[in-house]
């Protein structure tokens, strides 16, 4: 970046900087007279331009810089080399960027004077508003995102006078430009909708017509590289484009919403109550990370149920209300019991997705390897990889202002997290800007890895025992006082509960909330005094008392059933989900009420939110495994799983068809799709994305010892995957899981090569995996290609595709047929040794001739057009003209589709894009860049 110096000489001095070097400097936002007015670049390379009108507003802004003491400023006119084409187009999509970072930005109104006017009666006023509001500033395109990029804007008449800035001026600026109050207070403009921001623009005019979408970039997060020729309509569509790419790839990097997380965990757990995690403010740990510039990473460590969670919800908002708005902050909440959102890589995207939300022009870190990959970037084996190398280079960003980094319960991370570890320890070095906060459990591993930080701090809450102590007191007095008043206890009850609590929490907000809990369900007529002698102190003790008393309870078959199958659950599910994976709750498929009282009987493990069954804390959920695994499962938890993946299949079998959510086209893209009314997945959806999970845990491989049984199982699977397969599938594309379906088919071949006596199995998980693996983009993005696509281009032997010939598109045909075996190739014609870059028909269609002749845009690079000197074949777009009463047939401008008539019929994998294609009626013929030359036929 280029920048003016203004020396006490006077002395005007232009410097060039790195990215990474910008010293502090001003910016001048005006409005451009005629060109030969205007000092350019050229004029200073050669001392020239002082005797340019143009010429005062440098002068201006340099002793305007001076005088706010900033030694460089900007000028579009004369720091850009706008004769260098390339300069020029970099300098454009950089403006944005350029104004936003600008300490100052002053903007000069060579219209409005704030020189005293006489008027009629005779009497003087010095109001420079009518002038200002109808100021040609307002009615240029380019000056829109001047006005919103910076962060101070200054207003300046022509005298140069003060006008005020924009947050002075905001209700004179929202008159006369429509742009909400917020907006010019600085709220970032992520948080307005492309519509909203688009209607800012309003009647503004440009120079260049195709400017009018060139300047609005900035304001929409992305950046369009200018085309001058290709006019305002193309200009638009190109910019639309970029922010859908936007959209999709915020959206496909979001694992969860960690707000609404954050919400639901608060909510779930009681309600945040501030005077029982203030007292970490005062902390003097917590303080020394939070005011020494060198202290980079926090970790609050402590005991299950001390609190730490709802301590990192209260820090979370204490620096919400208390940071400068460029400041961001990012939070994600670990849950084991979830697997959404229990790896490393869920905490990088979630962590991303919330720093992308706050600035997007974040995103170019992760666009760069996103626009090759797609989706399965954050998906596949080597997403860790890639998260944690974009992870690193956003925190690396020169943009990036101080941010929080909070992470909770690493010890639930149950996928790599030795990995999360390593890298926070690497990353919480390399930034001084970055500061962390994570939390965890006192393990040994974690201290381990994090001792290697070299800038951490430790807050141990067994070690501030008196501060948690004191928390917990309020929250006891705070519980004891809701429960009274709900219970309408007598004063002596109310103290006897509040003195038992007291005695026994030994520092513990959980034990408090579960005793809390237990007495909420205790009906009035019991004896309170005598039930709370009961509750013997200690986690443990406690969970072990509440499943005693589940064990003894008129429902304990079915409670421990419920307790069971939740244990073992992947993620949280709704009741109706549960019913439909429980065994013992099949009779209440129409009674979900009665599924709610058992639900409320297993109240101390368990808890309902939206619908949905939670347990009420991690360390429940570990009590019921590790140390009452006996009595939960009586037959192991195998046999548990078993069961799941048992009634998972069935009704799959039951449920799964072609075109579930009738989106009849069948490139219907799976992001359009909007959940059913009736939503024929609605209980499916949990089978569909972990019955092979469950079959797996199942340990078949132990149960090879009973043959019949390993026979059973082999069977119900071979039977569902040649029934069902394909609509397996599209299902799986409609709950936006397919990449999840990929692990799961490799996970299910690998079972089944471990497993004797199952060929038919083995044959058809081959067959079904090779797929999957080969369609996964088409089938991923348009749930029903499954049935175009996937079968068409799938080998003639694929077992799969011979089960499923009837799910064909009628009438269509791909010749040369696609070879037998899933690795080979389709037929190469002979000759061609080279990319086939052209291919046409002849005149009565009976010949088809290819060609490897080529011609490239000098400028661009690009291959522009094929075909020339074949005389005695017509040429590609001869061929394009259709005989009347035919469908045109035709391939989409980004070469991924068949069309009928500009509808999407048929995706191509990569290998059979073509580089140039012919039309003759119903076939279209294409040309490969690997040298194959193949033909599809619509009859
Ligand atoms: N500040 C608070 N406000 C309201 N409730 C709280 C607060 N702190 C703790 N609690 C109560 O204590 C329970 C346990 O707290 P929390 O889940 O934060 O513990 P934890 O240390 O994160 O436990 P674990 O390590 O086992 O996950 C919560 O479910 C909640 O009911």
């Amino acid at each position: 970046m280029r920048l003016l110096h203004y020396g006490e000489s006077d002395k005007l001095s232009i410097h060039s900087f790195d990215n990474s070097n910008i010293p502090r400097y001003a910016i001048l936002s005006h409005t451009w007279g005629t060109d030969g007015d205007e000092v350019s670049f050229a004029d200073l390379q050669t001392g020239g331009g002082k005797t340019k009108p143009g010429y005062n507003k440098i002068l201006f802004c340099g002793e305007q810089a001076r005088h706010d003491g900033l030694q460089y400023f900007w000028i579009d006119t004369c720091c850009i080399d706008t004769t260098d084409k390339a300069e020029h187009s970099q300098a454009i999509q950089s403006m944005f960027c350029w104004y936003r970072s600008a300490t100052k930005c002053y903007v000069y109104l060579s219209d409005v004077s704030t020189r005293k006017r006489k008027i009629r009666n005779s009497s003087t006023e010095l109001s420079w508003e009518p002038a200002f509001k109808s100021s040609r500033w307002f009615a240029r395109g380019w000056t829109l995102q001047e006005l919103l990029a910076p962060t101070v804007v200054e207003f300046f008449s022509q005298e140069g006078k003060i006008l005020g800035n924009k947050t002075s001026l905001k209700l004179l600026i929202h008159k006369t430009t429509a742009i909400p109050l917020e907006v010019l207070d600085g709220t970032p403009l992520a948080c307005f909708t492309v519509e909203q921001r688009l209607r800012w623009k309003g009647n503004r005019q440009t120079k260049r017509n195709e400017d009018a979408w060139y300047s609005m970039a900035g304001i929409l997060d992305v950046e369009v590289a200018p085309a001058y020729s290709e006019g305002a309509a193309s200009a638009f569509k190109r910019l639309m484009d970029e922010v859908h790419k936007l959209e999709r790839c915020t959206q496909d990097i979001r694992p969860t919403d960690p707000r609404d997380d954050k919400k639901r965990i608060e909510e779930t757990k009681g309600g945040l109550l501030a005077d029982s995690y203030r007292w970490i403010l005062d902390n003097t740990a917590f303080r020394q990370w939070h005011e020494n510039k060198h202290s980079r990473l926090l970790w609050v460590k402590g005991d299950p149920g001390k609190g730490k969670t709802m301590l990192l919800c209260g820090v979370i908002n204490e620096l919400q209300g208390s940071i400068p708005r460029t400041t961001l902050l990012s939070y994600f909440f670990c849950q084991a019991t979830d697997s959404r959102i229990n790896s490393a890589t869920a905490v990088l995207r979630g962590l991303l997705y919330m720093l992308v939300h706050q600035q997007p022009s974040l995103v170019s870190h992760i666009r760069k390897k996103y626009d090759y990959a797609g989706k399965s970037l954050f998906e596949d084996a080597n997403a860790w990889v890639a998260l944690s190398e974009i992870f690193a280079d956003v925190l690396q960003d020169a943009s990036l202002s101080t941010t929080y980094l909070i992470i909770d319960a690493l010890d639930e991370c149950m996928t790599d997290l030795l990995k999360l570890l390593s890298f926070i320890v690497k990353q919480s070095s390399a930034s001084s800007r970055v500061k962390w906060v994570v939390s965890s459990r006192n393990w040994p591993v974690i201290e381990e890895e994090l001792e290697r930080a070299e800038h951490k701090t430790r807050l141990s809450l067994e070690l501030n025992a008196e501060s948690v102590a004191a928390a917990v007191k309020v929250f006891i007095q705070q519980k004891t006082r809701q429960l009274a008043q709900e219970k309408r206890y007598t004063p002596e009850v109310e103290d006897a509960v509040l003195q038992h609590l007291t005695l026994n929490a030994n520092n513990t907000f959980l034990w408090v909330a579960l005793v809390c809990q237990d007495l909420r369900t205790t009906p009035k007529w019991k004896n309170v005094l005598k039930k709370i002698a009961q509750f013997p102190p200690g986690l443990d003790s406690l969970y072990r008392r509440m499943l005693q008393q589940i064990s003894e309870s008129d429902s304990a078959d079915m409670c421990l059933r419920v307790l069971a199958v939740t244990a073992v659950l992947y993620r949280p599910v709704a009741v109706a989900e549960l019913v439909v994976l429980t065994k013992q709750l099949a009779e209440f498929v129409d009674n979900l009420e009665s599924v709610h009282e058992i639900i409320g009987l297993c109240g101390s493990f368990l808890t309902l939110r939206d619908n949905t069954v939670y347990f009420v804390h991690q360390s429940a959920k570990d009590f019921l495994v590790t140390k009452a695994s006996n009595e939960v499962f009586l037959n192991g938890p195998e046999c548990v799983h078993r069961d799941i993946f048992a009634k998972s299949l069935t009704l799959l079998q039951k449920t799964l068809r072609r075109d579930m959510y009738n989106l009849l086209a069948p490139g219907y893209p799976a992001q359009k799709v909007k959940l059913p009314l009736l939503d024929p997945l609605a209980v499916s959806r949990y089978p569909c994305v972990y019955w092979i999970d469950h079959l797996c845990n199942s340990r078949l491989e132990s149960a090879a010892s009973n043959a019949n049984k390993l026979l059973e199982e082999a069977t119900i699977v071979n039977t569902f995957l040649k029934q069902r397969y394909l609509y397996w599938l599209e299902a799986l594309s409609l709950c936006r899981s397919i990449a999840k379906g990929v692990v799961s088919m490799t996970k299910l071949w690998d079972l089944v090569q471990g497993l004797r006596n199952t060929d038919a199995l083995n044959e058809i998980v081959y067959d079904a995996r090779r797929l999957l693996m080969y369609h996964k983009e088409a089938i991923e993005n348009y749930p029903l290609q499954v049935y175009a696509s996937a079968l068409l281009f799938s080998p003639a032997d694929s077992l799969t595709r011979r089960l499923f010939q009837h799910e064909e598109p009628r009438g269509v045909a791909v010749k040369p047929a696609i070879g037998n075996g899933w690795s080979a190739c389709l037929q190469t014609l002979e000759g061609h040794s080279d990319t086939v870059t052209s291919v046409a028909f002849s005149h009565d269609s009976t010949r088809l001739a290819s060609a490897t002749v080529k011609i490239w845009d000098a400028s661009s690079g690009t291959c522009l057009q094929t075909l020339e000197g074949h005389s005695e074949f017509s040429s590609l777009v001869g061929f394009a003209t259709q005989q009347p009463g035919h469908e045109a047939i035709s391939i989409s401008s980004d070469n991924t589709w068949i069309t009928c008539n500009a509808q999407k019929r048929l995706w191509l994998p990569s290998d059979y894009r073509p580089s140039c294609s012919a039309v003759s009626g119903r076939s279209i013929c294409l040309g490969t860049g690997s040298g194959k030359v193949w033909l599809c036929c619509f009859t």
